[in-house]
């Protein structure tokens, strides 16, 4: 069941509250009708109540390009009672990310959001206040100086994955790069370690589980729709439950986060428990701000949402891309030879690959590359929206447009990939002449993993960076064989994740030197 499904059981469950609102809703729909846009793009005509969300099935972006090729690369449909347009094509694409990207570049409210992540980056408006936390984000976490001053923490992590894997078993990929990429993470922005950790006390241990519970329910409530946000009417009566999990959600993440707080504060970075890092962690860059103003701008609020939000945003977003790379490589045996290949004449076999390397492994870049193309993870974007009324492509769109773009479909669009649904890294490498300067840094519209202009992601840096270096670590180090077939369906709901998760056998083909240091 998709994430719209799981919202909406919650309704059928409760057959009172749905006649009431039915009855409301009856009445509301009239003047919604009566106050129908016209001039919009096509698209599907909808139900009364509900627009058309029905048709968006389990994965979202797969029905959305269907229905693309019957509307045209701009459609408009309504989910609930919210107007969205839909981009579908690098054309439109960059009409709404480049050319009005002033219009769009605000974010619809989302109820969620505005609990679970009060006055953070991604989900507001770029307002003045934005601006500022935006830039703390940058300059403290993700801007070129300290993605430098923490290479020795994404080395050490990698280090450890390939030294976990053992020679010659079944290995679960997945949970080695969920692994690696949650302790780059948590020792980046709260300098601790939690994964993969011998010898935890108890209090440690449940410190790790509530982790774990707290981030996995921040990416289920977000992926999941709620109707608040939809049908207006909705608006006074959590149907679904929806807001209490929020609340409580909200609750947690600050109660863990206050503990943090408190050891940062009151600990020497000596004595911190599970502390394995000297240099100041993101928390603590953003606790001196906090003192340094008073906690005028950064209000201890506004550090947990932060906080959190560089968790939600990073962690998954990275270790599903390097999950789909290497799910593609493996099933395609020419391209992980050919892989190996470079990595021995560029890198040699007497040690592992360093992010220095990194500009020397072309075709390895080129991998990650069609991995991001074929499997972006957030296949329409975060939900844009219009902050004034525009014309585009001679339709009207109002003023509260939400703006879905289609990055998934855009990437396998026939028109412009050929035979796209083919893993090709060769593509970009003169395989296509039409491709060989396409990049996904927010350039080149036919490829935006990362989406462009004023709302693209801004860690796109540090996630290339992570993912190249890990998965180089990971060709570089093992022979790859599948014991079974292997499975590539997608999983249900917003974010593009693999349904099964990636095992392979994994054998040493580097001398064992090499695995030490
Ligand atoms: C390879 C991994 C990643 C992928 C595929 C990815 C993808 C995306 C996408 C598609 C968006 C939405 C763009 C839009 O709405 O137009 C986004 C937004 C964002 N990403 Fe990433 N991301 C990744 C890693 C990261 C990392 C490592 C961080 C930082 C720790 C990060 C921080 C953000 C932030 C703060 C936003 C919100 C930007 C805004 O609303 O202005 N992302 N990301």
């Amino acid at each position: 069941m998709g994430a719209f499904g799981v919202a909406f059981t919650h309704i059928r469950e409760d057959s009172g509250l749905v006649e009431y609102a039915v009855a409301v809703l009856a009445i509301y729909l009239l003047m919604v009708l009566i106050r129908r846009p016209k001039n919009l793009p096509p698209g599907p005509t909808g139900l009364p109540i509900i627009g058309s969300l029905h048709l968006l099935g389990q994965r979202p972006h797969e029905r959305l390009a269907q229905m693309a090729h019957k509307y045209k690369p701009l459609m408009s449909l309504y989910l609930g009672q919210k107007l969205c347009i839909v981009a579908t094509s690098s054309e439109t694409a960059m009409e709404f990310l480049k050319t009005q990207d002033n219009v769009f570049s605000s974010r619809p409210p989302l109820r969620g959001a505005e609990i679970i992540f009060p006055k953070d980056i991604s989900f507001s408006d770029i307002t003045p206040e934005a601006r500022q936390m935006r830039k703390i984000f940058h300059l403290q976490l993700i801007s070129g100086r300290r993605i430098e001053e923490s290479e020795h923490i994404r080395a050490e992590e990698i280090a450890q994955m390939v030294r976990s894997i053992p020679s010659g078993k079944v290995v679960n990929v997945k949970s080695c790069l969920d692994a690696m990429t949650a302790n780059i993470f948590t020792r980046l922005i709260i300098g601790k370690r939690f994964m993969g950790r011998s010898g935890m006390d108890e209090a440690e241990q449940k410190e790790l589980q509530d982790f774990i519970e707290i981030t996995d329910e921040i990416d289920l409530l977000l992926g999941t729709p709620n109707p608040r946000d939809l049908i207006p009417a909705f608006k006074w009566v959590d149907l679904t439950g929806l807001d209490k999990r929020y609340t409580n959600l909200r609750s947690r993440m600050e109660s863990f986060l206050s503990k943090i707080i408190a050891e940062h504060r009151h600990k020497s970075q000596k004595d911190r428990v599970m502390t394995v890092d000297t240099h100041q962690d993101f928390l603590d860059t953003l606790l001196h701000q906090m003192d340094s103003t008073d906690g005028q701008e950064i209000t201890e609020q506004v550090v947990t949402s932060i906080i959190w939000e560089a968790f939600a945003a990073g962690m998954e977003t990275s270790a599903l891309v390097s999950e789909w790379t290497m799910a593609e490589v493996l099933r395609n045996p020419h391209i992980l030879k050919k892989a190996q290949d470079e990595l021995d004449t560029e890198v040699g076999q007497t040690r592992r690959v360093q992010e220095s390397d990194l500009p020397k492994l072309k075709y390895l870049k080129a991998i990650v590359k069609e991995a991001l193309r074929l499997h972006p993870i957030i296949p329409t974007l975060v939900p844009h929206q219009s902050n004034a009324a525009c014309k585009a492509f001679g339709y009207d769109i109002p003023a509260k447009t939400q703006l879905m773009v289609n990055v998934w479909a855009i990437g396998r669009d026939p028109a412009v990939w050929t035979n796209p649904l083919d893993f090709d890294p060769e593509r970009f490498l003169g395989g296509d002449q039409r491709h060989v300067g396409t990049e996904f840094a927010g350039k080149s519209f036919e490829l935006l993993p990362f989406g462009s202009g004023r709302r693209m992601c801004m860690g796109m840096p540090l996630g290339t960076l992570l993912v190249e270096t890990g998965i180089a670590n990971l060709l570089h180090c093992f022979s790859w064989s599948l014991p079974t077939d292997l499975d590539m369906s997608e999983g249900v709901g917003l974010s593009a994740k693999k349904a099964v998760p990636l095992c392979a056998v994994a054998s040493s083909r580097l001398p064992s030197a090499v695995f030490v240091n």
